[in-house]
């Protein structure tokens, strides 16, 4: 049964990456995916942006919507302190044991928490199964229409204090208009846009900080 485009982007990287080093990871994705097939990564540009914010916000504990390849979630854990974690949520079973090799090829996975199944089903047992108190940080990556869904679940199980800070990827392409209406018009949100490019391309795309205010 022939390769996904997701297996050979694992394999490229167990055969040219450096085991335990993430950086090295990140550019053979990067170098893969910008000359050989292009795929969903947040990739080095809307990275640098991710990067800034994960610094900024120096999380003990963050969540990420969409796992795909373990991209962000490589990028994101290199940065976390002693002892923070970051919990990923996948629901597609082939990305998700792709994912997990990516983490553990990178030298991560003591950060990192690979959660299988769907968001909505996940996210109302973060406090109790994966004993979360409250998030600091959030990448939303997934179906772009649950975005706002999604944001709204978090408030409901109590998962953001003052001053959680989420961050949202392809606000331009494919575009998040429905989470854009819902936390630009928010009093409860503060937003800030990123302006970027699409991973690999040339064609404009951005990112969405919003900060939660309690
Ligand atoms: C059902 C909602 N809950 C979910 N719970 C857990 N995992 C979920 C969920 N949704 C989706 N996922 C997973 O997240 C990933 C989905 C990401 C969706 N992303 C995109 O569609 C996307 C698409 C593009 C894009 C841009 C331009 C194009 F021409 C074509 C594609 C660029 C991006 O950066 C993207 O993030 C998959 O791994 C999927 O299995
Ligand atoms: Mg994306």
């Amino acid at each position: 049964m022939n390769q996904s485009k997701e297996q050979r982007i694992l394999n490229f990287v167990l055969q040219n990456a450096v085991r335990g080093d993430p950086c090295s990871v990140m550019d053979t994705i990067d170098k893969y995916c910008s000359q050989k097939e292009w795929a969903m990564n947040v990739g080095n540009e809307k990275g640098l942006i991710l990067d800034k914010t994960v610094e900024e916000v120096n999380p003990s504990v963050a969540l990420e919507l969409g796992t795909y390849c373990g991209y962000s979630a490589v990028r994101i854990a290199r940065l976390l302190k002693a002892g923070a974690r970051l919990l990923t949520v996948e629901f597609n079973p082939e990305f998700a044991a792709i994912a997990k090799q990516m983490i553990e090829f990178a030298g991560v996975q003591d950060k990192v928490k690979l959660l299988e199944g769907p968001s909505e089903e996940i996210i109302p047992q973060l406090k109790k199964k994966y004993e979360v108190d409250t998030l600091d940080f959030v990448f939303l990556d997934h179906w772009k229409d649950r975005y706002a869904p999604d944001t709204i679940l978090l408030q409901e199980c109590n998962l953001l204090r003052k001053g959680s800070v989420l961050l949202a990827d392809n606000i331009i392409v494919p575009g998040a208009p429905e989470f854009l209406k819902y936390i630009r018009n928010n009093p409860r949100f503060q937003c800030t846009n990123y302006p970027s490019h699409l991973e690999y391309m040339k064609v404009e795309d951005a990112m969405e900080k919003a900060v939660f205010l309690g």
